[in-house]
């Protein structure tokens, strides 16, 4: 079978612009890929790197794209290599529609993203009169007095609505014993007797510090997910190899090959936690489905978060 490959950037300015340890984000940037076949139907895919996160940069990407003949074949598609992870995801993910099986996504419960900092407090009754019941704040950003302050106000507002959670996300951005403190905490809030809970710290430390959250979660109840530690397959199976059972964040956008997601995710029964790189709802659509396919457990999704583009072209 031969297929008609054709791609396009796109970029999008966030209504407010995404705070977290890493900085400042402002802008998406990405490729929407079409595809088609000899009878005329498209698929449509999205390649929506994350460079300071572990995939390949956009400019990686425009690269391969760039590099790829006007007719591609399905070897093709299922032979990019793994240093380009969010290119595997896009012409995958096209080359699944092409194919047909439109199959409606099951709704997945969201969860929201607060307003980073301490505007946190003012914010979290809006995003639960829109019906989330699982909100995520970024965390590492401030002080971390002046967190860990707000953390216990954030929890005793929030306890007063019947079973709200809460995901903390330090996006790399604590120290062993600033981890500690977080986590003690976090325990002692989900101690207490209100059904609130932490549901979980995501990546207390940097990519590389493995060990330390290893160390992190045996002393502690509330639980550990990592995330840019496991940003793409092969940091997911290095991971598992090196002892983690705790929760993996997957953000399908940039962990790779579809296909392998599937093997791997069923080969070591991960405990998955899928989530949005802030793509379009083409790369959207593609990761939710593959959400709804593997994730087994009750978590809430991270998607909740696409009224926050300016409309640009
Ligand atoms: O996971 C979610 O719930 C929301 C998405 C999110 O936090 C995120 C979105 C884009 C890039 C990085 C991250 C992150 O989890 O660190
Ligand atoms: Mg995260």
């Amino acid at each position: 079978m031969t297929i008609k490959f054709n791609f396009n950037k796109y970029s999008r300015k966030f209504k407010q612009p995404l705070k977290t340890h890493h900085g400042l984000w402002e802008v998406r940037e990405g490729i929407i890929i079409e595809l088609m076949d000899e009878r005329g139907k498209v698929g449509w895919g999205e390649i929506a790197p994350l460079s300071w996160f572990g995939s390949e940069t956009l400019r990686e990407a425009m690269d391969f794209c760039e590099s790829l003949p006007g007719i591609i074949t399905e070897n093709l598609i299922f032979s990019i290599p793994m240093s380009l992870p969010a290119c595997q995801f896009g012409l995958e993910s096209a080359f699944t529609e092409l194919q047909g099986n439109d199959k409606e996504i099951p709704k997945l419960e969201n969860s929201g993203l607060l307003p980073t900092g301490k505007a946190a407090l003012s914010g979290w009754e809006d995003l639960v009169n829109r019906g989330y019941k699982t909100l995520k704040w970024k965390i590492g950003v401030d002080s971390i007095d002046n967190e860990l302050n707000w953390l216990q106000i954030l929890a005793s507002q929030m306890s007063e609505i019947q079973g709200l959670s809460l995901r903390l996300d330090a996006n790399g951005g604590l120290n062993f014993s600033e981890g500690d403190r977080w986590l003690d905490i976090c325990d002692r809030i989900n101690l207490g007797d209100t059904s609130f809970k932490i549901e979980f710290l995501e990546q207390p430390l940097g990519v590389n510090e493995l060990e330390g959250m290893l160390a992190l979660t045996k002393g502690h109840l509330t639980p550990i997910a990592l995330d840019e530690s496991v940003a793409t397959l092969t940091q997911i199976n290095q991971c598992y190899q090196q002892g983690w059972r705790g929760i993996f964040v997957i953000k399908p956008a940039i962990v790779g090959s579809p296909k392998q997601l599937r093997k791997l995710y069923h080969s070591l029964g991960i405990d998955g936690v899928f989530s949005s790189v802030f793509e379009t709802e083409i790369g959207q659509k593609a990761s939710l489905k593959l959400a709804a396919e593997l994730c087994q457990s009750n978590r809430a999704v991270g998607f909740g978060i696409n009224h926050w583009f300016v409309d640009t072209d």
